[in-house]
């Protein structure tokens, strides 16, 4: 995940280089081998696999921050944690999130409504608000307690994101002795004590609603009847298993079910991918409940454990999703046919009503999340994920074995662009994710959540949070962008974002906010 930074100096440079080459680059850095996979099919192998699961040794730059928290722990220890965690990120538990999700959307709409006509970042306004809807959700942290501090720990985490930043491309922070003296190293526990304070702080006020007895106990309102209107609606799933042209023998033809694919590709298949009705009574308990009847006495998880996995959801939940849609957001800016697209089919869907979005309606966007789709191609918030290899690795694509102890890259970004897998890759089309066009492409050529058993936990979370939030703004507001498309500068540090900021107007279509 946190590679491209290595190599952001020379960036560019690689990346043209790389159009030379459409399957495996191979790079000596001193003793280290890297090679960087852009095949669907080599990339399969390495992200379905459930032996080649350890981080590399970049994200120890991340540990004093995330600790052994599930992004970086690898073992028995990931296996039981992930094990306990991905039920909390279950359909039935989001869908108890809606109001919460659309009462934070009006709350950001109302907010950026105040920059008036003028040219603003949308990206502060993304980062608090997936903050604050964090809290109220996955950590039950009521909005009557929260005060700016969501805005504080934001802003203290894209700071954290400059220095690690840093730490991959400069030689000389990489030590940690060395680092340690730094003026990076001293604002570094600076940045923590905000961050660590906003995490202790939401544990220690749990706790406390704990030992007085109080127990979060999700509610299903439409939802079960919604999850069933959708089975019927959607429950086409063609599961015909014919030999592509492409890709031989690894890709089976699939009829994408739309509104349904949640960010992953037609086919593929996680531990977050069970039956609504499968996560029952006894399991449906949000994110932070569920760790805090774990931590109790230590039993399962240690206080320590605890916060580790609070601080890694905490920021893989915020920053990405914030990426994504100042990402949509911008693009939309540059495209307004595709825009008005958009905003035709949320007119077709609410009419002139304010009324909140719900399960069902998430469900009939689907050119709007066709967009969000080809923005998580064009722009993937994580545009790289690294492996270390512990045993030899054969390759798909030809007769290449990896050998033990090198690092792995899926250079995501670099394959969501291949002209051979999308035509025109540069160019933003929300066509690329029409059901036809999936039902030909490799499963494994759209993985902006990486994929198998070290999937993003949070996928379905996020693009559920993500339609509801954007569908709000483009209720309320038209965006327009004075920067072109192609002049998007594009950083790929930790998360991938715009240099320049995401700068864009709103043009409101509509005086008042929508009303709960
Ligand atoms: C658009 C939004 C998001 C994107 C693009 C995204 C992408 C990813 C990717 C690519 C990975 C794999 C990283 C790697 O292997 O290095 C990952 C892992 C993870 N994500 Fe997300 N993510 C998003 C939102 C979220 C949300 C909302 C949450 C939680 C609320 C979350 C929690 C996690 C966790 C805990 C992991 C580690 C899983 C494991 O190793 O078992 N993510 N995410």
């Amino acid at each position: 995940m946190f590679f491209f930074a290595y190599f952001s100096p020379m960036f560019r440079n690689l990346y043209r280089k790389s159009f030379e080459y459409d399957q495996i680059i191979k790079l000596w850095l001193g003793p280290k081998l890297l090679i960087f996979l852009m095949d669907p099919r080599d990339v399969e192998i390495i992200l379905s696999s459930n032996v080649y699961i350890d981080k590399s040794a970049e994200y120890r730059f991340f540990q004093p921050w995330l600790g052994n928290g599930l992004l970086i722990s690898t073992g028995p220890k990931w296996r039981a944690h992930r094990k306990l965690i991905a039920p909390t990120f279950h359909l039935n538990v989001l869908k108890s999130f809606i109001d919460l999700f659309n009462a934070n959307s009006r709350t950001v709409v109302e907010r950026m409504r105040k920059e008036g006509d003028k040219e603003f970042d949308c990206h502060d306004y993304m980062s608090e608000c997936t903050v604050e809807i964090l809290l109220e959700t996955a950590m039950g942290v009521s909005k009557s307690t929260q005060d700016r501090s969501g805005y504080e720990y934001a802003m203290a985490v894209m700071k954290m994101c400059d220095i690690l930043h840093l730490r991959h491309t400069k030689v000389w922070l990489r030590p940690d002795w060395l680092f340690n003296l730094t003026k990076y190293g001293k604002d570094q526990i600076r940045l923590l004590e905000i961050i660590h304070g906003l995490t202790k702080k939401v544990i220690a006020r749990k706790k406390q609603e704990y030992k007085s007895g109080k127990r979060n106990i999700l509610h299903d309102t439409e939802q079960s009847s919604n999850a069933k209107t959708a089975k019927v609606t959607f429950g086409i799933f063609s599961r015909s298993r014919k030999k592509s042209v492409i890709y031989h023998a690894h890709c089976f033809q699939i009829t994408s079910v739309e509104g349904l694919s949640f960010g992953q590709a037609a086919g593929l298949k996680d531990d977050l991918d069970v039956d609504d009705n499968d996560v029952g009574e006894k399991k449906r308990q949000a994110f932070l409940d569920l760790l805090m009847e774990a931590g109790q006495n230590g039993s399962v998880l240690t206080d320590e454990e605890v916060k580790e996995q609070v601080d890694t959801i905490m920021f893989e939940g915020h920053d990405t999703t914030a990426a994504a849609s100042s990402f949509f957001l911008s693009v939309m800016g540059c495209h307004p046919d595709i825009q008005e697209k958009v905003i035709q089919e949320l007119d077709e869907i609410f009419g002139d009503s304010d009324r909140p979005a719900t399960f069902q309606d998430t469900l009939e966007m689907k050119y709007l999340e066709r967009c969000l789709m080809e923005t998580l191609r064009m722009y993937p918030p994580v545009p790289v994920i690294a492996r270390t290899i512990n045993t030899d690795l054969k390759l798909a694509t030809g007769n290449y074995t990896i050998p033990a102890g090198a690092t792995v890259i899926v250079t995501t970004f670099k394959m969501h662009r291949q002209p051979h897998i999308y035509p025109n890759p540069e160019v933003f089309n929300p066509d690329n994710f029409l059901p036809e066009k999936t039902a030909n492409r490799h499963y494994y050529a759209f993985v902006p959540f990486s994929a198998g058993p070290r999937s993003c936990v949070g996928r379905k979370y996020a693009m559920l949070k993500l339609k509801i939030i954007l569908s709000t703004i483009m209720r309320n507001f038209r965006v327009k962008s004075d920067i072109k498309e192609s002049d998007f500068r594009l950083q790929a540090d930790i998360i991938l974002k715009r240099a320049e900021g995401f700068k864009i107007r709103l043009v409101p279509r509509k005086r008042a906010a929508t009303t709960a």
